[in-house]
């Protein structure tokens, strides 16, 4: 997951600079971040749908549109993907803590 989402990364931050007759990514990009910020509001409310109709490979597509266009945001917005997976790990670790004190205090 870690390494194709970072191919994804670096793929999307070699072709923002493309010929946007090209490239998705260089149209996107030329089109601005609000453009860019309300495709990725569109596949979220696509994938939501999916989702509730229960449609599993409609889902599967939907997210992975949403996961591209995420990652074309962050890049426009200099963010990297390290940044957001870092704030995972941390959100994981302050759980463990929580469950380890929830525990202490069963002791
Ligand atoms: N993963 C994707 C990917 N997922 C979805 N899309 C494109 O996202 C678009 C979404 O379709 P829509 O119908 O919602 O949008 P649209 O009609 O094209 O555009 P709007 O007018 O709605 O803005 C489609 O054109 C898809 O081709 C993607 N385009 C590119 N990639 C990856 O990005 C890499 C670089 O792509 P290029 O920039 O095209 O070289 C590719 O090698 C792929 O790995």
């Amino acid at each position: 997951m870690r390494a194709t989402l970072h191919q994804l990364e670096q793929t999307i931050a070699q072709r923002r600079s493309a010929d946007p007759s090209q490239s998705y990514v260089a149209k996107l990009t030329s089109r601005g971040r609000g453009k860019i910020a309300q495709k990725v509001g569109e596949e979220a409310v696509e994938t939501v749908i999916a989702a509730l109709a229960g449609d599993r490979a409609e889902t599967v597509g939907e997210s992975a549109d949403l996961l591209f266009h995420l990652l074309v945001l962050l890049a426009d917005c200099g963010i990297s993907l390290d940044s957001v997976l870092d704030e995972l790990d941390r959100r994981e670790g302050l759980s463990g803590l929580t469950e380890k004190a929830a525990r202490r205090e069963q002791m």
